[in-house]
């Protein structure tokens, strides 16, 4: 058997590794039209950062996991091809600010009709709106030019999250696997779910309707996304009325229907598919008619951006009302921890907020490179999966400067926030620090991972996101 999958980033390059280490007997090709990515996998720095991922490359990598550029070839000769291309939200025509742009999607659909001489299984491992299957069985049969020729759509979304993504894929909680309830849609599944069964227990390997599939996606990542912003909001309250929202998250955990997971409140959800997602699910409810469900899913991103400009105006407030010509450090800029991206990180909210309001903002983060951070910071919103998107923004940049380190950022600055969870950041010397910031020097743990009691004694004013405010936060400006 040959697998191919279109897509070799931060889904197609973990999950293709895993699959071919796995799988010794299965020949694994990734590729990608991007040949820096595709050198970069062949390389010894791979294009993302993931715990673990290196190893289970060089494992399989030249024995039966190969990455390249020359996709007519591979998926030419693949019976099952995976296509986990990027599915960005629109940021321009019908559904802009909310529908899934597919047209990678359907580059790849139309790319594998030209190549296919023989019936294959097509796996929709991207996120996708519900009933893409529909149109992309509709690209393949009418663009195929070899008669005879069947195609079989599968939906296997993919659940893994970033930072865990090799945990993730070695041990999932399950694998869903959609397909159409025919004949030979039964039989595709089953193939599709021999490859998993070489690692996965049978009983975690679900199956369902391709719709379900497809659906159960987007519900998955609304319902976490959902359990992020309502914590967020209990965390506003929190702050209002001397409520402590770690003490209430534990207090609610504990409850085995609510469960203690993903109760951290925080600046703000990031990363490339939550509010992706949420906005892709609220426009597909909207196309169907159902108004009120729409609005009722948006409000978990209407949610995540009130939380990331109530800690902007927090910021500001706390510091006399104005952070003009102000030097702020900024610990941390991918959107979590133990990983490099920063799609939709809280932070470049968090920082053109600052930077609208002049200040300037000096940002160090021990995985991001500067030009990712300029790069983020000067593009318009949802360009940033566009490669050559216009830097409309580009004047944010002469108040942004990327620190090498975090001592240099907290050097003459007047306040430090915390903006990703990174352990490193908890084991800092803050005397140190505080030594060489400007006074009344501000902390603004936006994740709560600092000693807040500790911070105080040194001197800090610290403002700790859902906690009790400090007096000097509550008194003057709260
Ligand atoms: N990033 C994540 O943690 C997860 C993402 N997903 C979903 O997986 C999909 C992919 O996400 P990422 O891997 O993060 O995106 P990505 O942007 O990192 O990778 C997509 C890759 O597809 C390539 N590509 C696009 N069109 C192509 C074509 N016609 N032929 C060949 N290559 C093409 C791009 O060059 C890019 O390298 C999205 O739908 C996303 O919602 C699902 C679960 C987790
Ligand atoms: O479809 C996707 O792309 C993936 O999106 C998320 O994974 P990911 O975005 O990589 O990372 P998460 O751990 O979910 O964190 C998302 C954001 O929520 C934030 N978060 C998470 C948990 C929490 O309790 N509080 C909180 O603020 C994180 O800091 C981060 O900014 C989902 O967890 C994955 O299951 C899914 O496959």
């Amino acid at each position: 058997m040959k697998i191919a999958c279109i897509g070799a980033g931060y889904v197609g390059g973990p999950t293709m590794a895993m699959v071919a280490l796995k799988c010794p007997d299965i020949e694994v090709v990734v590729v990608d039209i991007n040949e820096e990515r595709i050198n970069a996998w062949n390389s010894d720095k791979l294009p993302i950062y993931e715990p673990g991922l290196f190893e289970v490359v060089k494992e399989a990598r030249g024995r039966n996991l190969f990455f390249s550029t020359d996709t007519k070839k591979h998926i030419g000769e693949a019976d099952i091809v995976f296509v986990s291309v990027n599915t960005p939200t629109k940021s321009t025509g019908i559904g802009a600010g909310k529908a899934a742009d597919l047209t990678y999607w359907e580059g790849a659909a139309r790319l594998i009709a030209s190549v296919s001489t023989s019936s294959k299984i097509v796996v929709e491992k991207s996120t996708v709106p519900v009933k893409t299957a529909e149109a992309i069985g509709k690209v393949l049969q009418r663009n195929c030019a070899t008669p005879g020729v069947e195609f079989e759509i599968l939906s296997n979304p993919e659940f893994l999250a970033e930072g865990t993504a090799i945990e993730d894929l070695r041990h999932p909680d399950r694998v869903l696997i959609g397909g159409a309830d025919t004949v030979s849609g039964r039989k595709a599944i089953e193939t599709l779910a021999s490859v998993y069964a070489h690692w996965i227990p049978r009983e975690r390997i679900l199956t369902a309707n391709l719709w379900s599939a497809e659906l159960a996606k987007l519900t998955a990542n609304a319902f976490l996304a959902q359990r992020i912003s309502s914590i967020n909001a209990i965390s506003a309250l929190c702050e209002a009325t001397g409520a402590d929202v770690q003490q209430v998250a534990h207090a609610i955990g504990t409850d085995s229907r609510i469960g203690p997971k993903f109760l951290n409140a925080s600046v703000g959800f990031g990363g490339s598919c939550f509010q992706k997602d949420i906005l892709n699910l609220s426009y597909v409810c909207e196309s169907v008619g159902l108004k009120e469900v729409a609005e009722y899913w948006y409000q978990v991103v209407s949610m995540n951006d009130y939380q990331k400009q109530r800690f902007v105006e927090r910021i500001i407030s706390a510091m006399f009302n104005t952070v003009s010509k102000k030097k702020i450090a900024i610990y941390g800029f991918a959107f979590k921890k133990d990983t490099g991206d920063t799609r939709e990180t809280p932070a470049i909210d968090v920082c053109k907020g600052l930077i609208r309001d002049g200040a300037k903002c000096s940002i160090y983060d021990p995985e991001v490179t500067p030009e990712q951070i300029f790069r983020d910071l000067s593009a318009p919103k949802f360009e940033w999966d566009r490669p050559n998107y216009s830097r409309s923004a580009s004047h944010m940049l002469e108040n942004v400067q990327v620190a090498p380190d975090a001592t240099a950022a907290a050097e003459g600055a007047h306040a430090i926030c915390i903006l990703t969870e990174w352990d490193a950041f908890k084991a800092y010397d803050y005397q140190a620090l505080y030594d060489k910031m400007h006074k009344p020097a501000f902390i603004f743990d936006g994740r709560n991972i600092l000693d807040h009691a500790k911070l105080r004694e040194t001197g800090f004013i610290v403002y700790a996101l859902g906690k009790p405010l400090d007096p000097f936060l509550q008194k003057n400006y709260s």
